[in-house]
């Protein structure tokens, strides 16, 4: 008898708790049954409910999941499974029966799903032989309080790397529409090894439109993907919209940053006309982050460790990953403290970080290039030959699905699928504490006021650019001074001029100092291959 192999591609697991006014578990996934694209698999995950209520519940639901051809699973209770007849069980480790007891008990031809969270226990699941791994969380979810760490996306792909093409796996936790396209094309490893679908329970059953819910995720799993290298370059004659968005939306741009520079990206972020806020209260973050034209700045800089430090950082991350609002992550020390770069690591990890922004040491560490070699938090740069930094960002880009920002004397900017280096600013900005931080603050502003469904490229070229050149502009005002606390305040100066002016941002930003670096690298390009060319796009590498 050939082992069952379900078409896991949009799995339903049902939950109680979170339902919306006026609906039941059973209106619910009736609902989504009807839809143009229902659910391929639905689970029944029940904590609560006595025995004879789960049977009760289980059976109804059974009715339905039948009559549409979809197949049941229950979580935990193989006696519930057997009671009712349906198609299996989804098990964790601590649940009543193992994976061979199970299957001694169902039979060949049932559904057995098991739950992996780290290494170890791959290793174990591999030798029981379940039909599919729920791999996860993904993400912090509320839904799972008691859930192991977060494994991120790199966490999925080296999971999934190490399971044999023959055993289906999926992924769990936090996932919804706007992400479940990042989780399915981060999670694919090098060998093409991908997902065979993804669980989701609040983004399906929290939803007073569970119809519209499951058909948006079907659609979004099945759109040719969004993260393919585009053809996008930057428009240089874009920078001045970039700019005068901030003056539309005035963005909020909430900041969780270090001590030394809440002032400093404060004054910075009003300097440009965005609204600075600083709060570490996780009370508020669904509030702020709900609120239109938002960004986000994560700077770790004051690392006080342990697990408050931690929920904070991916408490802010989730809620704005929820609304799809930018997220700027500054790991500042990364290259300093093995601390530091573990931390850096489990928060790329832990959701999306639409922008890194780091000095050389610091995105070198998160890339796993460099062990801990700095001295400080302040950024040692100008260490790599150009070819080698793009690399790095170009690599880190791909990776990651984001954007990368390395700063330093010359910054080095990609999305993986273009990376530019720019040359302008000021020898200042390096001796001035926080000046570097409060780069985040402009970017983050720049955007959360560009328009939704835009590359975001632009937007963060434009704020380095004009960063930069109010730099340049502050040092020339101090005719060969030297004299950092004097530039400091004329460089505030020098920003707002430039950014509340109407003066010509693609004339500011020069075009020779935005340059395209092309040909730098595939991922998985082995080092030392041909240096940058100009001329040759990285698409027709
Ligand atoms: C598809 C899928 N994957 C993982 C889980 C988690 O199961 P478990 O680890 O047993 O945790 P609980 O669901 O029992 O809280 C799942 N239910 N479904
Ligand atoms: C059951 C489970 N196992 C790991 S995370 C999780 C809950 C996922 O819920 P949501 O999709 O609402 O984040």
């Amino acid at each position: 008898m050939p082992p069952p192999r379900p078409n896991l591609e949009l799995y339903l697991v049902t939950d109680s708790v979170n339902l919306p006014p006026n609906s039941t578990v059973y209106s619910q996934v009736e609902a989504c049954l009807s839809a143009r694209h229902p659910p391929t698999i639905v689970q029944i995950r029940e904590k609560h409910l006595s025995t004879a209520k789960f049977i009760e519940l289980a059976r109804d639901i059974y009715a339905l999941t039948s009559k549409h051809g979809v197949p049941l699973l229950i979580n935990d209770r193989v006696d519930v499974a057997l009671a009712v007849g349906c198609e299996g069980v989804h098990l964790g480790w601590d649940d009543m029966a193992d994976v061979p007891t199970a299957r001694k008990l169902l039979g060949p031809e049932k559904i057995i799903g098991l739950s992996v969270s780290d290494h170890e226990q791959l290793e174990k699941a591999l030798g029981v032989d379940p039909t599919y791994l729920g791999i996860g969380p993904v993400f912090s979810t509320p839904t799972k309080p008691d859930h192991n760490p977060p494994l991120g996306t790199p966490g999925v792909r080296s999971l999934l790397s190490a399971i044999p093409a023959t055993m289906q796996a999926i992924a769990i936790g936090g996932i919804n529409h706007g992400n479940v396209q990042r989780v399915l094309f981060q999670s694919k490893d090098i060998s093409g090894r991908r997902l065979d679908g993804v669980a989701v329970v609040s983004a399906i059953m929290a939803s007073p439109l569970p119809v519209g819910a499951c058909n948006l995720l079907h659609e979004t799993i099945n759109w040719p993907p969004l993260f393919v290298p585009t053809d996008y370059s930057i428009q240089t004659e874009d920078f001045p919209i970039y700019r005068d968005n901030i003056h539309k939306h005035k963005p909020l741009v909430h900041h969780i940053t270090n001590n030394v520079v809440k002032s400093m990206s404060a004054n910075i972020s009003l300097a440009i006309g965005a609204s600075p806020i600083m709060s570490e209260n996780p009370a508020e973050f669904a509030d702020l982050a709900a609120l239109p034209n938002v960004g986000c700045v994560l700077n770790m800089g004051t690392f006080t460790g342990g697990r408050e430090f931690q929920d904070l950082f991916l408490g802010a991350l989730r809620e704005h990953n929820v609304r799809g609002n930018p997220v700027i992550f500054d790991p500042v020390g990364a290259g300093a403290t093995s601390a530091r770069r573990e931390f850096a690591q489990m928060i790329v990890g832990g959701g999306y970080c639409t922008v890194i922004k780091g000095n050389e040491g610091e995105i070198k560490s998160l890339a796993g290039l460099e062990t801990v070699k700095m001295r400080g938090v302040d950024g040692a740069g100008g260490e790599g030959s150009e070819e080698e930094l793009a690399k790095v960002v170009h690599d880190l880009a791909t990776l990651e699905n984001n954007i990368v920002l390395m700063t330093g004397p010359k910054d080095y900017i990609s999305n993986g699928a273009h990376t530019f280096c720019l040359t302008n600013g000021s020898k200042y900005q390096s001796r001035v504490t926080g000046v570097g931080c409060a780069l985040g603050s402009v970017i983050a502003a720049f955007c959360a006021a560009a328009p939704v469904d835009e590359s975001l490229i632009g937007p963060v070229i434009s704020a380095i650019g004009m960063y930069n050149v109010a730099a340049e502009r502050a040092e020339m005002l101090l005719e060969g001074s030297d004299q950092p606390g004097k530039w400091a305040t004329v460089f505030v100066d020098c920003l707002a001029a430039i950014a509340m002016s109407s003066e010509n941002l693609t004339e500011l930003i020069a075009a020779h100092e935005v340059r395209e670096l092309t040909n730098v690298g595939k991922w998985g390009r082995p080092a030392g291959g041909e240096g940058l060319k100009q001329g040759e796009d990285l698409a027709e590498a």
